[in-house]
């Protein structure tokens, strides 16, 4: 399909919208002026002056035309309709001189021209316009000589006074139509605003939030503290199984566990269709329910933002769509800094923590012990017995299930707080961070009694199930026994002690 370009012929005719300064005083200027004019052609009935005044009034009549064209036209339409406005000062100040200063249309006019300058540009602007209608009133009355004639009649006054009535009422008409606009931008500028606040605000919760569970429940605390007349749910659905939903939160909607339940499988009913916004049902307090999707914005899930408002209007829309932009991105790049954490923490065949965390905690204890020794730190050193022989009859793969079997039950020994790494090959190690001997003793205790001469079944390459019993070597020491840097050492030493003692009364039964 070609999109053909409008000619420059085209272009150049198609005129812009002036600024709105110049709509809003294009009626009571036509008004003032059409006024003006047929004041002109009363007195030149009462006078019988005719087409001598009269046809130079016509140009009057021009006058509004003009000064519309010139702020359609100008650059600057806004200071092409200030200048107008003065203008319109001097223009009237010269036609009170041609009207030889008719008393009511010289007052009248005058302050209608001091007001509209004072109303746009303060105090100056209305001097200078002051300025340009006596300098307009006066410089006609030098040129063509001064003749003062300030009352005609009362017929006339009635009409200038109307006139002035009915320009005021006009005036006063724009003024409120100009204030309603202002209110409304000011509402909007305010949505605007709390949009951005939230924006900022979704922003900063991704960066502290640890994990996705909180970042999604604090950025939905945040969205409905700048919003508070609506509400907010979030739901996480896996991509392949769109009926499990991996992570929900919600705020100012107060559903229960079954209602949440419930929207969670109607979304997932509907995670085929394409991005936007889509109308859920009707609640029992009158409000709706809408959702937007993520749509392609996350790699593993299907993500819906659902949000209860009254009704759902152009600018909620776009709102909701910036909202969802910033939810997907935020949790994409959760998700992801996250794996990279695990991966670089964490031992990849038991999803224990790595040497690396380890090494690196166990600095930071050292440190810590340095900087107040009265807390102290401990560390338990285990290796398992026979992984080789294992290793070496039944293959790698077996050998690699009693690591991960080890790893599982030590796990459950550990309390919060303790660190349990793999060390290399079959050693493991616990790091106590604010614990003396007593922590590894206690632990150490467990293993003997849980864990040591356990069987466990694991599965050969050829499918069969072979038994085996977990032995572990145990060393373990404090830094309330030796200083903070010779801890690690000591406890290595010890386990080293534990395996040949072991060893020995193996030999010996
Ligand atoms: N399956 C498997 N084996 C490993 C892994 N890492 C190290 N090993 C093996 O673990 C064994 C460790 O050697 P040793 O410390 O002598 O093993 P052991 O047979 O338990 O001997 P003791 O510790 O002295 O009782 C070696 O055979 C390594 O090849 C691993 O990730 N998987």
């Amino acid at each position: 399909m070609s999109v053909s370009k409008p000619s420059t012929a085209r272009a150049k005719l198609t005129l812009k919208r002036p600024h709105r300064l110049a709509l809003a005083t294009l009626p009571p200027r036509a008004f003032a002026f059409c006024h003006t004019f047929g004041l002109t052609v009363w007195i030149a009935l009462a006078e019988g002056s005719g087409w001598r005044l009269i046809l130079p009034g016509l140009l009057l009549l021009l006058w509004p035309a003009v000064a519309y064209a010139h702020a359609v036209l100008a650059r600057d339409s806004k200071r092409a309709e200030f200048r107008n406005l003065y203008f319109d000062s001097l223009l009237f100040g010269i036609w009170c001189g041609v009207l030889d200063y008719y008393l009511w249309a010289t007052l009248f006019i005058g302050l209608a021209c001091f007001m509209n300058n004072m109303v746009v540009g303060g105090l100056r602007r209305m001097a200078v316009s002051f300025a340009l209608f006596a300098g307009g009133a006066l410089g006609w009355g030098v040129l063509a000589g001064f003749e003062f004639r300030p009352y005609v009649s009362m017929g006339l006054d009635i009409y200038q006074v109307s006139g002035a009535v009915i320009y005021l009422l006009a005036l006063a008409y724009v003024m409120n139509g100009q204030n309603r606009k202002i209110g409304r931008s000011i509402t909007e500028i305010q949505y605007q605003n709390r949009v951005f606040h939230a924006l900022l605000d979704l922003g900063m919760v991704a960066n502290r939030a640890p994990n996705i569970n909180s970042l999604l429940d604090d950025a939905l605390r945040h969205l409905h503290a700048d919003f508070p007349e609506y509400g907010f749910a979030v739901f996480l659905q896996e991509r392949q199984r769109p009926e499990v939903t991996r992570y929900a939160a919600e705020a100012g909607l107060r559903l229960s566990l079954e209602d949440e339940r419930r929207l969670g499988s109607r979304l997932a009913r509907l995670h085929e269709q394409d991005g936007g916004t889509l109308k859920l049902n009707e609640r029992s307090d009158g409000e709706q329910l809408y959702a937007t999707s993520m749509a392609g914005r996350l790699s593993l899930y299907e993500g819906w933002l659902v949000v209860r408002a009254p009704r759902l209007d152009a600018a909620l829309e776009r709102v909701l769509t910036l909202f969802v932009d910033q939810l997907a991105a935020a949790t994409e790049n959760k998700l992801l800094h996250l794996a990279l954490q695990r991966a670089a923490e964490r031992d990849g065949l038991t999803g224990l923590y790595n040497r690396g965390f380890f090494e690196s905690a166990l600095q930071q204890s050292i440190q810590g012990k340095m900087q107040q020794p009265g807390i102290d730190f401990a560390v338990l050193m285990m290796d398992v017995d026979g992984l080789k022989e294992i290793n070496d009859q039944y293959g790698h793969l077996v050998g690699d299930q009693l690591i991960t079997t080890v790893a599982e039950r030590l796990q459950l020994q550990c309390r919060e707080g303790d660190i349990l790494a793999r060390y290399g090959g079959d050693e493991f190690v616990i790091l106590f961070p604010s614990a003396d001997l007593s922590a590894p003793a206690r632990v150490g205790d467990l293993i003997r009694t849980h864990l040591e001469g356990q069987h466990c079944v694991l599965a050969t390459t050829e499918g069969e199930g072979i038994e085996v019993a977990l032995r572990l070597s145990l060393g373990s020491a404090s830094s309330s026994e030796v200083p903070a840097q010779a801890v690690l050492t000591l406890a290595d030493n010890r386990m080293y002690d534990d395996k040949t003692q072991r060893r020995k009364s193996s030999v010996l039964n």
